[in-house]
Parts: C-alpha cells; structure tokens; sequence
C-alpha cells in the first residue's frame, strides 16, 4: 500500500513540475491518514429510481478503491455520466478535493455517483488517503504566480471538512 501511495503522489507532483515528494509532504507526509470506508448497496428493486452514493467528489487528497464485481461506479466527464468498468483486481483511483486545492485547480477532483443493482449485492472499499486534521490545506506556492493567482483559501483540513459535511460555503 505505502509503494502505492507514494507512486501516485509522486507521478502527481511530477505532473505539476513539481519536485517528486511534495505532494505527498503537503498532504502530511508520513502523517497523511488512511481511512477505510465500507460501502454496501443492497439489491434495489427499482435501480431506475435510485442511487446507491448521490454525486460527490471526495473529501480526501486521493482515495483508493477495490469494488466488488457488480458495476455502479459513474463519472462525470464531458456533460454525462460514464459507467467506470469492472476490471478484476484492478484498483479505482480518485482524485480529491485536497489535491485539486494544492494543485491550485490543475487536477480537478473527480465527480461521481453510484447506481445500484436489481439482483446483486454491490460492495466497495474505498481507503481515503487524508492530511491531518490540522494541517493547513492552500494551493502550493511554486504553482502561484501573476497568472495563476490562488483560487482556494488556505484551511485546516478539519474546517474544510466541517464546512463540506455541513453544506457550509468553503
Ligand atoms: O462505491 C463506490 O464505488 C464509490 C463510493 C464512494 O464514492 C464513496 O464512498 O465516496
Ligand atoms: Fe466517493
């Protein structure tokens, strides 16, 4: 896993001409949280009038996520909803909010939804990879300049994530 987390934030870091390791530094370092959610959507007789998750974008810096074989996962991309395929053993990566905030906008956190299935039990196991509650969340400054003024406040994580989880503006 940790092999895993480091790849991803370093091949990141490297997208924004960034030095390998400071993503991974401005998401916490060794200090970044591992949190595990279990989802479980129960069969739904009526898939066409539900959802199993409405749509979202998660709060983390990256999350990483292991479905069961039954589909439900759906992105946003191009004005519509995109089914994201069952591949066996394949791990699904999303991009959060707190990497969108240090990449000042460069990635952008990846909208999604979950249906669910007439027959089948869906299950995932989303690991949010999260900063420390304290830690102060902003844009990255080598990313700032005249052109590229910041476009998100500075916050602790915990404020960030109060405001998000109460529908406060951010
Ligand atoms: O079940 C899934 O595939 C996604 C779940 C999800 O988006 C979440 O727990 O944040
Ligand atoms: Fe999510």
């Amino acid at each position: 896993m940790r092999e895993v987390v480091d790849k991803l934030f370093q091949g990141l870091s490297i997208g924004l001409g960034l030095e390998r390791h400071r993503l991974k530094e401005a998401s916490g370092g060794e200090e970044v949280e591992y949190m595990l959610k279990i989802n479980y959507y129960p069969p739904c007789p009526r898939p066409d009038l539900a959802l199993g998750v409405v749509a979202h974008t998660d709060l983390s810096a990256i999350t990483i996520l292991v479905p069961n074989e039954v589909p439900g996962l759906q992105v946003f991309k191009d004005d519509r909803w995109i089914d994201a395929k069952y591949i066996p053993n394949a791990l699904i990566i999303h991009i959060g909010d707190q990497i969108e905030i240090l990449s000042n906008g460069k990635y952008k956190a990846v909208l999604h939804r979950t249906t669910v299935d007439k027959e089948r039990t869906r299950m995932s196991w989303p690991v949010f990879l999260e900063p420390p509650s304290e830690l102060v969340v902003g844009p990255i400054a080598d990313l700032l300049d005249e052109e590229n003024p910041p476009k998100y406040k500075p916050k602790k994580f915990k404020d960030y994530s109060f405001c998000k989880l109460n529908k406060i503006p951010q």
